[in-house]
């Protein structure tokens, strides 16, 4: 059997974890849209959602907010290694490093939800922690009693964060946590396939994520921006581009062929926070020339914005800087890829498809 290159359109998996309708730009985490989750729901119920397939009481849920909180301090050791690392190094492979000093036993197979907790939890303090020290500024630790988001944006900035802020970014969070078969989380799937530990399935996963097809694609939308500059030159700027058959970052899927909901979603968080902003209203103009010129210069291709477009001008709003993009994404994302792991690890048999030879035989 040879299946589509990109593996488009090939089923190799069931799951409970979550539905794309991509003709209709519908999310679903088990039974729930995201975008109500986002609406109505902590991050954190999200996450107990996705890892459990159920929402917590009120006692799970203190439980689980305060397990988050204890895991989000750093270890003499981690705080060596991020210090340690050369300062050109980029936030992802800190991130990678970092955990891979944690790879000891208890991280082993069967993955377990307090070894899930303690990554989701230690990512954000690392990143926090690796940016400040890149300021020459100390660490800050994580306060009990606030959100996971609100301790992020806490431990980066160094203050209390604007409760706007704390809602855009819990969106996002949101949002952003799940979505079914993408490369990064096929990556987690596969190296849990292969029974290795936990954080393993994550590293590789982060490796995934980093490229500008995928969760790397957030900078370069706002590297885009920046280099059209002006409305008056965006539909020139963006015509080469595509005529030196370059792609337009933020734009295309592989399963939306309409408007992808998250796009939707974070346009209107962004739009009710800081809508006045000249730079969003730039990114709406720009979209719009954007699709107008997909439109044409790729008529049977059904070419939408995507959830990197305005994860861009969200995390610009709520005023985190663009290295910490892609990290960001990875901080909410390892809670699907938990999610993924552990229904792998219910079912399993190792991930080995088979590829056609076409070499000499000499
Ligand atoms: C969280 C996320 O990962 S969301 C995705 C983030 N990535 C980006 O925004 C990067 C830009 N977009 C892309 O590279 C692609 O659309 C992807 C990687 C998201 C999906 O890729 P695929 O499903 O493999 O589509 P593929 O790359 O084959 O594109 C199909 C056609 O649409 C065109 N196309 C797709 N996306 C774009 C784009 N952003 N700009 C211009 N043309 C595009 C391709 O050139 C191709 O046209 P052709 O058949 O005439 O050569
Ligand atoms: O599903 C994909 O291929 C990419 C994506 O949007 C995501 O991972 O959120």
């Amino acid at each position: 059997m040879r299946v589509n290159p990109g593996l488009e359109g090939v089923i190799v998996a069931d799951t409970e974890i979550s539905y794309i309708d991509g003709q209709s730009g519908i999310l679903i985490y088990r039974g729930y849209e995201a975008k109500q989750l986002a609406l109505h729901r902590s991050y954190e119920e999200v996450v107990y959602l996705l890892w459990k397939g159920r929402f917590p009481d009120s006692a799970e849920l203190d439980a689980f907010n305060q397990a988050l909180w204890e895991n989000q301090r750093l270890t003499e050791e981690l705080k060596q290694i991020i210090k340690l690392i050369p300062p050109d190094v980029d936030m992802m492979s800190v991130i990678r490093a970092a955990l891979s000093s944690l790879g000891d036993r208890s991280f082993g197979w069967p993955p377990s939800l307090e070894k899930a907790v303690s990554l989701l939890a230690i990512t954000p303090a690392i990143i926090a922690a690796r940016y400040r020290h890149l300021q020459g500024k100390p660490i800050v630790e994580p306060i009990p009693n606030l959100s996971f988001a609100a301790n992020y944006l806490l431990m980066i900035h160094g203050k209390k964060p604007h409760p706007a802020h704390i809602r855009a970014l819990e969106s996002y969070f949101t949002l952003a946590a799940e979505h079914g078969l993408n490369a990064s989380t096929f990556t987690a799937r596969v190296v849990a396939s292969t029974e290795a530990d936990l954080s393993s399935a994550i590293i590789a996963a982060l490796g995934a994520l980093k490229g500008p097809l995928h969760g790397g694609a957030p900078s370069e939308v706002e590297g885009m921006l920046e280099q059209i500059g002006s409305l008056e030159e965006a539909e020139k700027w963006m015509r080469e581009r595509l005529r030196q058959g370059e792609k337009l970052m933020g734009f295309g899927h592989r399963i939306y062929k309409t408007t992808d909901p998250r796009a939707e979603a974070l346009r209107q968080v962004v739009q009710t926070g800081s809508g006045a902003e000249p730079w969003f209203q730039f990114a709406v103009e720009v979209e719009k020339i954007a699709l107008a010129l997909l439109k044409e210069v790729k008529p049977h291709r059904q070419i939408h914005t995507n959830v990197e477009y305005y994860t861009a001008a969200i995390l610009k709003a709520i005023q985190l800087p663009k290295l910490l993009y892609t990290p960001t994404f990875a901080v909410t994302r390892i809670a699907g890829w938990i999610a993924h792991i552990l229904e792998q690890a219910k079912n399993n048999r190792i991930i080995r498809p088979t590829s056609n030879y076409i070499g000499s035989m000499d």
